[in-house]
């Protein structure tokens, strides 16, 4: 009867490298960093969890089609799984072709306010789970006083924006007001590098973490 060897008992010498010796160059995604890393440590250029839910509400942001403001809105459950992404768009049905982006129309009908969902609430209706109870919600912008409502109600327990540059509108006063009453907390993220960039090309680059996939075709 052959014997099996399963891919994890292979032969040493095809797919081990020297793990004392040998190193690989990791360019980082944004390019800024270059360090030098054993293969048997832990990586140390990974992202934090805030980063990464912060760097994906800013993803999400990009399928807006809105000409000024687009906002992305990423809800994490507290095991740390994404449960609902949004952006600011269009409701269902409504073309986007055809309704307003603009906002200086004299006739409120003609501006985009009056139709446009907002990322918060887009994320919460979004949720591919029961509901987002004791979840967290990442939005670039800290949240107008209608998206305020819809995370209070929806349970979500902590907001984490980038910028309160307009706390001074009324809207993000009465946020806050709610916030507190409700027992919401905010707080806002300091990213750890002003830019993360996704270079598609690295897939191919030969400046890789991973060892050389082994010649399958010596295992018996
Ligand atoms: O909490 C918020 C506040 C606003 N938005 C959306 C609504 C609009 O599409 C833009 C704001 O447009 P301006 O031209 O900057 O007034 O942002 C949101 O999604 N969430």
């Amino acid at each position: 009867m052959e014997h099996q060897i399963n891919a994890d008992e292979s032969e040493p010498e095809i797919c081990s490298i020297n793990e004392t010796t040998q190193c690989y160059d990791n360019v980082t995604a944004d390019n800024t960093s270059i360090e030098t890393e054993t293969l048997n440590e832990k990586r140390k250029n990974y992202l934090s969890w805030d980063d990464f839910f912060m760097a994906t509400a800013f993803l999400v942001a990009k399928r807006s089609k809105d000409p000024v403001t687009q906002v992305g809105a990423c809800i994490v459950s507290p095991d740390k799984k994404i449960v609902g992404t949004g952006y600011n768009g269009m409701p269902i049905g409504c073309n986007d072709d055809n309704f307003p982006w603009g906002k200086n129309n004299p006739s409120k009908l003609e501006n985009k306010y009056f139709y446009v969902c907002h990322a918060e609430m887009n994320a919460v209706l979004n949720k591919n789970s029961m509901d987002v109870r004791n979840c967290t919600i990442y939005v670039a912008l800290f949240p107008c006083n209608e998206c305020a409502k819809i995370i209070i109600q929806s349970g979500i327990k902590e907001v984490v924006y980038l910028s309160d540059k307009y706390s001074f509108k009324p809207e993000m006063v009465a946020s806050k007001r709610m916030f507190k009453a409700s027992g919401v907390s905010f707080r806002q993220h300091t990213p750890s590098k002003q830019q993360l960039v996704l270079d598609f090309s690295e897939v191919n680059s030969n400046m890789t973490q991973m060892p050389s996939t082994p010649d399958k075709s010596n295992y018996k």
